[in-house]
């Protein structure tokens, strides 16, 4: 096995505030190194105290952090829907239709071009400082174009969800208790296997989403086939999807654009993650969650940027990070963690968005001195990951 130490770092983020040189929420260390082995990191500390290596990079004075955890992306998906966001920009609401056209344009893409429309997309978000990134399926919704989607993903990362609870498809329209039927039964064992995690739109303000008790149904026979409940909720308007997350136990509540006193007051009293999508709001034009009102709550908070090719086809985790901090009242230190240790909360994982002895060596290093130029220089492309092997 071999080592290499990371040293010249102006300032490192640990996200451990318990280190003993670490200052603030973000557990800052000046002027700090790094030993990393092949598979995880072994010593965090003062430059001047590192210990030897068989290799060496030196950063320079910039600022060094976790990668990016992006925990919620639909990446699998041929088609575009550029007009359908040209129209949102002149006032047309969404409401979850456009999903149908994705839907049809995946379902005529072979396995290849699914794999390499991947491919592109996780080599655009590495760059842009993701390391772990959450995938979801549901734009086949039949069982094989669903489990082909969860198979291709699995191919990339291990977080990856079953989301045949997206939308009704529209050859099932006619019986909708048929298609969750379908949902709960052959095609939840058919995916069960490439997936990690169950997710579903619980939306009643979409025609074409799931009520309160067709996704509870969807999510509680996830959970008997062993999968971890996380619910789309509370997009377009206030409604049940917090509820219903919290009475589940789910990881995470994805949206929470429209919440409610008693939502909030939920999730502070759960272990909810509530995952904020603010690139959705920039996209869809609509207003911007309360991050605040949150914090202040205490509830946990993650940040992630929807990657999709209807309400957000942006995978920058910098851009959700400086429009967190510029419209949903979060300072650039709350939105740096909900970006890395509350995203790998949202999926459950401790080994990642932080760096400490035995964490996996997911790091990224920023063309900067301080971690303040991550919503500063909004829009440049500041962030590297750092190459172990
Ligand atoms: N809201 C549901 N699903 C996606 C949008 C998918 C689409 O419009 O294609 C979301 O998270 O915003
Ligand atoms: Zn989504």
């Amino acid at each position: 096995m071999s080592s290499t130490v990371i040293t010249g770092i102006g300032e490192l983020i640990t996200n451990d505030p318990d280190h003993e040189l670490a200052t603030g929420q973000l557990g800052l260390i000046n002027n700090a190194a790094m030993i990393v082995d092949d598979e995880q990191i072994a010593w965090v500390g003062p430059a001047g105290r590192a210990p030897e290596a068989d290799r060496r990079i030196d950063v320079q004075g910039r600022c060094v952090l976790p990668a990016f955890v992006d925990s919620h992306t639909h990446l699998v998906y041929a088609g575009d829907r550029s007009a359908e966001f040209a129209a949102r920009m002149a006032g047309t609401p969404y409401d979850g239709g456009g999903i149908a056209v994705t839907v049809e344009a995946t379902r005529s893409a072979s396995d290849d071009e699914l794999r390499s429309l991947l491919a592109q997309r996780i080599r655009e978000l590495r760059a842009q400082g993701t390391g772990t990134v959450e995938i979801k399926s549901g734009y086949g919704l039949s069982v094989a174009d669903e489990q082909r989607m969860l198979r291709i993903a699995a191919e990339f990362t291990a977080e990856t969800t079953f989301l045949g609870g997206h939308v009704v498809p529209p050859e099932a329209r006619g019986d909708r208790s048929a298609y969750v039927e379908l949902v709960t039964g052959e095609m939840l064992a058919a995916c069960a296997p490439y997936a990690r995690w169950i997710d579903v739109f619980c939306e009643p303000h979409s025609p074409h989403a799931f009520t309160e008790d067709q996704s509870r149904r969807i999510l509680q026979a996830g959970i008997a086939a062993g999968l971890l409940p996380r619910v789309h909720g509370n997009q377009l308007g206030p409604g049940p999807g917090v509820r219903l997350a919290v009475e589940l136990g789910a990881a995470s509540v994805d949206h929470c654009t429209y919440l409610t006193r008693a939502d909030i007051d939920l999730l502070a009293g759960s272990d909810t993650v509530a995952t904020l999508l603010p690139g959705v709001e920039f996209c869809t034009h609509s207003p911007y969650p309360d991050a605040g009102a949150l914090i202040d709550a205490g509830v946990t908070i993650a940040l992630a940027t929807d990657c999709n090719p209807g309400t957000c086809n942006s995978s920058s985790m910098p851009l959700m990070i400086a429009l967190a901090v510029r419209e949903c009242g979060l300072t650039t230190e709350q939105a740096i963690r909900a970006a890395t240790v509350g995203a790998a909360k949202s999926v459950r994982r401790e080994d990642i968005g932080r760096v400490g002895v035995g964490c996996r060596p997911e790091l990224i290093v920023l063309d900067a001195p301080s971690y303040l130029h991550l919503p500063y220089r909004v829009g440049v492309p500041v962030t590297h990951p750092i190459k172990i092997t």
